[in-house]
């Protein structure tokens, strides 16, 4: 008998990575979005996580509107930071306070500072952050993020929760696109000649995390809006 069967109930218990992954990954890079695995460890990402929870308290998820259409999106959002983008029938824009509120958005805890820093290899500090929330069926079309007025600062993204398979293509809609999985606590960052490709989320994979007790995904993505 083999010792090594992953039958064998005395086999010891799994490594903590998440499901999904073999090992820790290098980083790589996908039609130019730089994509760092694990970037936030397990206790990171419950920081992270506690962060969100706080901010999601004074700022709550709403439901943003497509422009001219306002057919909903699928997913929820909110912001932390200076500025946060919206969406409604008068179009996308950034704004200083919550959409149903009326208050500012809370501020940008230290760690996601940390991670523009790390990250971003830009000078100034970002101004919004993103907050998507996926619930389980939730996605998000293939776009551009070009709301800024400063396309020389990236983007820099961190997921949390159930894995995303994530599509990124070119400049133009219809050029080639990839795909492939952005795992909780990946960071990813689309700088350069990436900044502006079209990319989107064609689905969150249910089961694939359990830092979420209800499973689903949650993105940021940090910001420069204004040039410096
Ligand atoms: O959820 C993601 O990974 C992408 C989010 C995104 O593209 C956006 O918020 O503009
Ligand atoms: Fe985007």
């Amino acid at each position: 008998m083999s010792g090594s069967n992953s039958n064998d109930p005395d086999a010891p218990a799994a490594l903590p990575l998440p499901l999904g992954r073999a090992s820790a990954a290098e980083p790589f890079t996908c039609l130019g979005a730089r994509v760092h695995p694990g970037y936030l460890d397990a206790d990171a990402q419950l920081a992270l996580l506690d962060a969100l929870r706080e901010a999601v308290r004074d700022a709550p998820l709403f439901t943003p509107t497509m422009p001219r259409t306002g057919q909903p999106f699928s997913v929820r959002m909110t912001n932390l930071g200076p500025l946060g983008w919206v969406s409604d029938r008068d179009g996308y824009r950034y704004q200083p306070t919550h959409p149903e509120t009326g208050r500012p958005w809370p501020a940008l805890p230290p760690l996601l500072l940390d991670a523009w820093a790390a990250l971003g290899g830009y000078a100034h500090p970002p101004e919004a952050c993103l907050v998507n929330w996926y619930a389980p069926g939730a996605r998000m079309g293939l776009h551009q993020d070009r709301d800024e007025q400063d396309f020389d600062a990236p983007v820099v993204s961190l997921s949390l929760g159930d894995s995303a398979l994530f599509r990124i293509g070119g400049l133009k809609r219809n050029d080639p696109t990839r795909s492939f999985r952005l795992h909780s606590g990946d960071a990813m960052t689309l700088a350069g000649e990436a900044r502006l490709a079209f990319h989107g989320v064609d689905r969150v994979i249910a089961g694939t995390s359990d830092l979420l007790p209800q499973g689903g995904r949650l993105n940021l993505t940090l910001r420069r809006v204004t040039r410096p």
